[in-house]
């Protein structure tokens, strides 16, 4: 491939900062390396699953050849347009947010006086990004060795891929082709144009209105975010609940908070046309048996992905794949291809980097140092643990108490609501909770949820406990510092304790405190 052969990408605004971006996930100048006669592992996708795989390969110095192959811009939905750019403008949103509740804190801030500056905002958003995009750069996954590749990847037979008129021979192959947001059929929805996570951080100004389509993590997650930068925001779940994988008690918590900061939320919604009419995009939808329209100004749809199966020509390598689903997997990640494995969005149920991440380690492992499928890892032994960065967060691990019945483990639920942690109250966040499952009769946790502003930096502490067996018991003998949050967790454990106390034992201390 030569340099006028390589696709453009361009990422709005094309400032100074999308320009370093794509100065480091797609370079212009970039020309394609002479591929090595055969390589060990070739990897298409360079999202995170993607990345996690090659720079492992690579990096173990073995002298294995990978090459890594990207068609848009290296770090995927992560640095672009996922995690990184929301996380980002979701700290400017907390600001609105604690100032909201300063008063009832005693400082007053006059409310008029909020002066949100969308355009700063999302220029502060693309200067963390593109600050940050060195690490997931074509120049530095060459420094470690890989073969970049810029270009969209296709099988060409059992043993090559195609990209940019080169052939590549492998070994074995990855398929890290992430996922997009699905697509809704909605009449007129693609005449009047809608925003999702792919554009939405191009924007400079804010959207007077905004109508955001889907109350999973991303719905919740954005449309907060742009109310409290300033939009009026009204919130489409065709769900009867908020988050509706989530622990209830826990999305019921965030949906009040959710209509307590002004965002008008319409459940068990039907969206049934958008119409373009003068004052801008207008939504028919019915709820409830109750129809009605609000005209927005844009459009935001965050409503489920869709796996990028598309053009890889999986028929041709036995590739079987669904759709909705993605690339179907075994537990070692193996697709229906014994020498092709996939990992992340393409294949998983759990959509998130660290999952991605893991899944690509479980990948290196099972391509390359488990011959004959000796000492596989598996999928199905990870603890995942997860966060909704709302404000309050959502953080679970592990199982749900109805998933647990399902498997038939009988389950005892320790509840600890923030009324009772002196820190929450000192921080007047008293609402949210920490619930462990753990199975009964015994002090093994199966799982947990947390709802709190730092539920994110608390649920490691369970997941660390979960990884190495470490049970309620031993929980209850680690020292938290007073007053932290986190102490919910040693209150949890030390109510697990009590509940080992027989009644003989009572009687037993009682006798022996009448003695000292
Ligand atoms: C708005 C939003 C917020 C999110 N926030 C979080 C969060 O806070 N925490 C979290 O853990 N997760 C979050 N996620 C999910 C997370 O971004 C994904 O789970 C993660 O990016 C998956 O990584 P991946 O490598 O599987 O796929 P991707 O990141 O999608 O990467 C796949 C790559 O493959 C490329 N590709 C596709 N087809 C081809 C082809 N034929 N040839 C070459 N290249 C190809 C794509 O261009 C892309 O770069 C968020 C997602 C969104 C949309
Ligand atoms: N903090 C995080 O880790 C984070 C943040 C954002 C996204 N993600 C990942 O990205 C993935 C996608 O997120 P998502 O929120 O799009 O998906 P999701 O599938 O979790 O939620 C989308 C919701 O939209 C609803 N919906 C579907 N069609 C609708 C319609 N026509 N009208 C109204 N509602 C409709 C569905 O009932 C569903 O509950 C998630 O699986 C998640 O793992 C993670």
């Amino acid at each position: 491939m030569t340099n006028s052969d390589l696709e453009r990408v361009t990422v709005r605004p094309t400032d100074e900062y999308n320009q370093k971006l794509v100065s480091y996930v797609h370079p212009p100048n970039w020309v394609n390396p002479q591929p090595a006669d055969v390589y060990d592992l070739v990897v298409i996708g360079a999202g995170t699953a993607g990345l996690v795989v090659a720079a492992g390969a690579a990096g173990l110095d073995l002298g294995l050849k990978v090459a890594l192959i990207e068609k848009h811009l290296m770090g995927g939905d992560c640095l672009n347009v996922g995690c990184v750019p929301s996380k980002t403008i979701i700290r400017s949103a907390r600001v609105v947010g604690e100032i909201w509740d300063a008063k009832d804190l005693g400082v007053n801030i006059p409310q008029h006086n909020i002066d949100v500056d969308f355009p700063k905002v999302m220029a502060r958003m693309r200067r963390i990004r593109a600050d940050i995009s060195p690490n997931d750069s074509a120049e530095r996954f060459q420094k470690l060795g890989v073969d970049v590749f810029l270009g969209s990847g296709r099988f060409a037979s059992k043993n090559t891929v195609e990209v940019g008129g080169k052939t590549l021979r492998f070994k074995k192959a990855v398929i890290a082709t992430g996922a997009r947001a699905a697509q809704l059929s909605i009449p007129g929805i693609e005449k009047a144009g809608y925003l999702t996570n792919e554009t939405v951080f191009s924007l400079i100004q804010r959207p007077e209105r905004l109508a955001v389509i889907g109350g999973g993590p991303i719905g919740c997650e954005l449309a907060q975010a742009f109310r409290r930068l300033g939009s009026e925001v009204v919130l489409f779940h065709s769900g009867s609940h908020l988050l509706n994988k989530e622990d209830a008690e826990a999305a019921e918590i965030l949906q009040k908070v959710l209509i307590r900061e002004g965002i008008r939320v319409v459940l068990n919604s039907k969206l049934e046309e958008v119409v373009t009419v003068t004052e801008g995009k207008r939504l028919y939808f019915s709820s409830n048996s109750h129809r009605d329209s609000v005209t927005v100004d844009e459009i935001l749809v965050g409503a489920g992905r869709s796996p990028n199966v598309e053009n890889l020509n999986l028929e041709a390598v036995g590739v079987e794949y669904d759709k909705h689903q993605g690339v179907k997997v075994n537990d070692y990640l193996q697709t229906t291809n014994p020498k092709i494995y996939a990992a992340g969005d393409i294949c998983m149920n759990w959509k998130f980097t660290h999952a991605a991440d893991a899944a690509a380690r479980i990948v290196i492992k099972n391509t390359l140092f488990s011959p004959f499928g000796i000492g596989r890892s598996k999928l199905s032994s990870l603890v995942m643990p997860w966060v909704t960065y709302t404000d309050p967060e959502i953080a679970h691990v592990g199982m749900y108490e109805h998933e647990a019945q399902k498997l038939g483990i009988e389950v005892t639920t320790i509840k600890i609501p923030f009324s009772s942690v002196d820190r929450a109250i000192a921080d007047g966040e008293e609402s949210g909770f920490l619930k462990i499952h753990h199975k009964k009769g015994s002090d093994e946790i199966i799982g947990a949820t947390i709802v709190s502003s730092h539920a994110g930096e608390m649920i490691s502490e369970v997941t660390t406990a979960m990884v190495n067996k470490l049970g309620l018991s031993k929980l209850s003998s680690v020292i938290h510092p007073y007053p932290t949050q986190a102490e919910a967790i040693k209150k949890a454990a030390d109510a697990y304790r009590r509940t080992l106390l027989t009644s003989n034992t009572k009687k037993l201390l009682g006798f022996l405190t009448k003695l000292s």
